[in-house]
């Protein structure tokens, strides 16, 4: 399913665990930050709804997406649950987006697979900037909750395996 056939804003709390026992690190590049600001401010509303405490959630940032792995792997090392990714990476006039692209998925994927800390990967990949305000709280919802969500789910995965 696309997202445009979703809204990545919609959770059913029901069907979502308290999170008020959980830690969360976040890490926010700094590219395009009007975008990742957005998805940011999606993810702590979304936590917080879900009883997520304040105190409890931690934030560094980072120049770029690509700087998302490291910093990640350095919150994993930190006393949290599960870290959340924040980026944006808009198609620009060369290959380098494919190659930021892959590089982030690939080492996301690979601190997943190497550390026993969730890492959610909360990095848009679009076209357009107009894509990128659509899914960061435009017509699209916000991934930032979607990732939220995603990141209260695995820490309670985790806590209960
Ligand atoms: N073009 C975008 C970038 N590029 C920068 C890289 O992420 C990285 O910081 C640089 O290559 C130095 O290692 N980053 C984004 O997050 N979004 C972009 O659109
Ligand atoms: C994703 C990028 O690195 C890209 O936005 C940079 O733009 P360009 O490909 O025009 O150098």
């Amino acid at each position: 399913m696309a997202t445009a056939n979703k809204n990545l804003s919609h959770y059913d709390k029901s069907t979502i665990p308290n999170a008020k026992e959980f830690r969360f690190g976040i890490v926010v590049s700094e590219w395009n930050d009007n975008i990742t600001e957005g998805l940011y401010k999606g993810a702590i509303e979304a936590l917080l709804d879900c009883g997520a405490i304040k105190e409890n959630i931690m934030r560094w940032d980072v120049p770029g997406s690509f700087e998302l792995i490291y910093g990640s792997k350095k919150m994993q090392e930190q006393q949290v649950d599960a870290v959340i990714a924040i980026g944006s990476v808009i198609q620009g006039e060369t290959k380098h987006f494919d190659f930021v692209c892959e590089g982030v998925a690939q080492g996301i994927k690979d601190l997943n697979v190497l550390h026993d800390i969730p890492v959610i990967f909360c990095v848009l990949t679009d076209n357009t900037m107009q894509q990128a305000i659509e899914r960061s709280g435009g017509i699209h919802g916000n991934k930032g909750a979607e990732a939220a969500i995603a990141a209260i789910k695995m820490a309670e995965l985790r806590k209960n395996n």
